[in-house]
């Protein structure tokens, strides 16, 4: 049993091969930290999908065995993990939660939608919460945001001078980025690291400093069965009065799901899955604004070089 909607769910779930699996999801559709019902549905096809070999990977690979170091980011699990079914099989569980645990021969599992499984383990995976229990020696105490994080002004500072956070423990607070927000990813709490050494110095040295570009724009790559999926400024209209906002969506069933959200004819975010090409147009799109009211018919036309229009 896999609890949890998030990253390592929808890995896990494409991951294990020769397993029966059940996803207890509390949403009304897979992959919902991530992805819009519409993706979610495009993926709805490939949840028995056994993956075969890996993709060629044109990247550094990270690899936690000979040594320590920072995360491993994308490698944080090799190759698929076979188990000894014959076959696979997902069973989904929509909008229910963990009641009750116990343990016999198999771990005896009740949901709140009143349906009880047995099984041989449960992977639970259903976030992170910040780590801010902790105390200052000299009595002060750090403002903590509603979410438990530790509140951090744009140089990554606390309220306290000299002691900066960054990462899944901390939350940013009035950070005025048009097209970035805060999801407690990896890859941001690797910028916010190197951007909070980069911050320290800068205050030590007493040298005036800008925000780092890496947060004028949210931006997460990852894959999701065997997919590539590129999450691109408000690209679920985060933080948006959803009656403002037209969407523009292609989809091709085995190929690709492109959604563009729209304020004022303007592109303020984009899923893009598959091999699209399209995420150099849509970042320069969202950082430059350009009004595209009068493209609007063009945008997604895959007859159209609509990059070269720009260009
Ligand atoms: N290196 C990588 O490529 C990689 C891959 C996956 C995840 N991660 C990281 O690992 C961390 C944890 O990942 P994750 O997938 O656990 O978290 P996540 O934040 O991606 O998703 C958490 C999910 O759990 C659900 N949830 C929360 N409480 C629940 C409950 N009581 N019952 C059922 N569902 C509940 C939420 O609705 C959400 O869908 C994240 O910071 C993520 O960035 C890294």
């Amino acid at each position: 049993m896999i609890v949890g909607n998030g990253g390592i769910a929808t890995d896990l779930v494409y991951k294990l091969n020769g397993i029966e699996i059940i996803w207890v999801i509390r949403d009304e559709h897979i992959s919902s930290h991530f992805l819009d019902a519409g993706a979610a549905e495009f993926f709805s096809n490939y949840l028995n999908t056994q993956q075969s070999s890996e993709k060629i990977i044109k990247r550094f690979r990270y690899c936690g065995e000979r040594s320590s170091g920072a995360a491993l980011g994308p490698d944080w699990h090799c190759g698929a993990m076979f188990g000894n079914h014959d076959g696979k099989n997902v069973i989904i569980e929509y909008k229910t939660e963990v009641k009750n645990i116990s343990k016999s021969d198999l771990v005896r599992i009740e949901l709140t939608n009143g349906k009880v499984y047995e099984c041989d383990f449960v992977i639970s995976a259903t976030g992170v919460m910040p780590n801010n229990n902790f105390d200052i020696r000299d009595g002060r105490s750090i403002d903590i945001a509603s979410d438990g994080g530790i509140k951090v002004d744009w140089k990554m500072e606390t309220n306290l001078s000299d002691i900066f956070a960054a990462g899944d423990v901390c939350t940013t607070v009035d950070w005025n980025s048009e097209h970035w927000f805060q999801m407690r990813l990896w890859t941001q709490a690797r910028q916010m690291g190197m951007y909070a050494a980069k911050c320290m110095h800068y205050v030590h040295i007493k040298e005036p400093l800008l925000q780092d570009f890496c947060f004028e724009l949210f931006t997460h790559v990852t894959s999701f069965f065997g997919f590539k999926v590129i999450l691109l400024g408000l690209y679920n209209a985060q933080g948006l009065d959803k009656k403002d906002c037209e969407l523009l969506v292609r989809v091709t069933n085995g190929q690709e799901y492109v959604k563009l959200v729209l304020q004022n004819g303007r592109v303020v975010g984009a899923i893009l899955i598959g091999d699209t090409d399209l995420e150099e147009m849509c970042e320069n799109l969202i950082l430059n604004q350009i009004d595209v009211t009068n493209l609007m018919d063009d945008l997604l036309d895959p007859n159209i070089d609509i990059e070269d229009y720009f260009d």
